[in-house]
């Protein structure tokens, strides 16, 4: 087999993160919310599906969304369980919206997200007097909607998540709750909310407080491209040899671009085209394939590329020497144990891979080949378009079992990485 180069200029789909925030601002605030870019992959569509079961009326034209918002007490009792299928977002944040409803809901997932933790949602939704029943701290949950009142809340983990379900909780509470984190982590529900009613939040010295009874009044939303699926793309780019990639209209949240500074450190040639316009920061990014340094990622560094860790280390296999990824023990409780899947399947193509209870060390620079030539996704979609990545640079072909799980995040990813291939 000879190795591809990857040539051409992509648009990925919508972010993820900001797919989900605009369906659930979108849905409780007065009026009509359009939204551009949506994402359509199965996570963003279990929770479109949730506000549908809640009586929001939702019209889809391609990736446009019209969402009449039904304002913060308009949401009904769901007839059948929410069914977050394999989506952590969805769970997380409408456990905290949904804790401070008048009427009881019951959530369901996939094997997957019923193995993931949510006593981290639960501790502080129990403090704002939310009643939320799970089994053995996972789903299925059962949320019974309560009078909540503020709380002042610490965050133990650096977790969006957490903190999107306190601030949505917090929308629904009697009194302020303000809200700490260990490191900043993703702030699209703060800055979504600040579009939505910019009475409703203030920030100050790392301090979120959320003020309620302020209505949220519909908007227009961009979806940006998701910096998390062009990752992929600037991986492949950067060890492709000959390679050179243009990915259009990328988010660059500066809470979610970690991965561009390590780029950057490496001594990729990578190009920034920055475009000006207002809402969440955008730029056209162009990669060329070229000479790298290792990098060193440590724990203040993980919330800003939280999921592009599984790439990340395959980027490492391509560079001379070691590189280390510390403080990411998240990475175990998310779609698979990522830390485990990296170093057994990139291990089963031949890499270096050092597994430490909280990171990875990688030591990268001699060819992969192939040693066994069925890996495993795990069901887990990052470590599945991480293989396909890695099956660019491979002397063989190899089967990735339920490759189809990249639907979760990214469901045209083998046709848009097809079209950048020049043989
Ligand atoms: O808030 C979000 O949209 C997300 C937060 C992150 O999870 P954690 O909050 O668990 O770190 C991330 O891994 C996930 O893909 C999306
Ligand atoms: C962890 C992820 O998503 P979620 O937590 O929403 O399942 C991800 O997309 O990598």
């Amino acid at each position: 087999m000879t190795t591809p180069t990857l040539k051409g200029t992509i648009q990925v789909p919508g972010d993820k993160s900001i797919s989900h925030r605009a369906i659930i601002f979108g849905s409780i605030a007065e009026g009509q919310t359009t939204v551009s870019n949506f994402l359509r992959s199965n996570d963003c569509l279990a929770t479109l599906q949730a506000f549908r079961q809640m009586g929001v009326h939702i019209k889809e034209d391609g990736n446009s969304l019209t969402i009449d918002g039904v304002g913060m007490l308009g949401l009904q009792e769901s007839q059948e369980p929410l069914d977050m299928q394999n989506s952590g977002t969805s769970t997380r944040l409408m456990a905290g919206l949904l804790a401070g409803q008048h009427f009881d809901s019951h959530m369901v997932g996939d094997a997957s997200l019923s193995k993931r933790p949510m006593g981290r949602v639960i501790t502080p939704l129990s403090e704002m007097n939310g009643t939320l029943v799970a089994t053995d701290g996972h789903l299925p949950m059962d949320i019974y909607g309560e009078v909540l009142h503020g709380i002042h809340y610490r965050l133990p983990i650096a977790s969006a998540q957490v903190k999107s379900a306190i601030i949505l909780a917090a929308l629904t509470a009697q009194s302020d709750t303000t809200i700490e984190e260990p490191l900043p982590s993703r702030d699209h529900s703060e800055t979504m909310l600040k579009l939505f009613s910019p009475e409703s939040i203030d920030k100050e010295d790392g301090l979120i407080t959320i003020h309620p009874d302020h209505p949220l009044k519909a908007q227009h939303v961009e979806v940006p491209a998701d910096i998390s699926s062009a990752a992929f793309f600037l991986v492949a780019g950067a060890i492709v040899p000959g390679s050179e990639i243009t990915i259009e209209r990328v988010g660059l949240n500066p809470t979610r671009d970690g991965i561009i500074r390590v780029l950057e450190q490496m001594g990729a040639d990578l190009t920034i085209d920055r475009i000006d316009q207002p809402g969440e920061p955008m730029a056209n990014l162009t990669i060329k394939a070229g000479p790298l340094k290792t990098f060193h990622i440590e724990e203040a560094d993980i919330p800003a590329l939280v999921d592009e860790v599984p790439i990340l280390a395959l980027l490492a296999t391509a560079v001379d020497g070691v590189s280390t990824i510390s403080g990411a023990a998240e990475l175990r409780v998310k779609e698979s144990d990522r830390l485990a899947a990296i170093a057994s399947e990139l291990g089963k193509l031949g890499a270096s891979i050092e597994e430490k209870p909280d990171g990875l060390i990688i030591t990268g620079g001699k060819p992969l080949t192939v040693q066994d030539e069925q890996v495993d996704s795990f069901g887990d979609h990052r470590i599945a378009m991480t293989l396909k990545v890695a099956s660019l640079l491979l002397d063989k072909e190899i089967t990735i079992k339920d490759e189809d799980c990249m639907a979760v995040s990214y469901p045209t990813f083998s046709t848009d990485l097809n079209t950048l291939i020049r043989k």
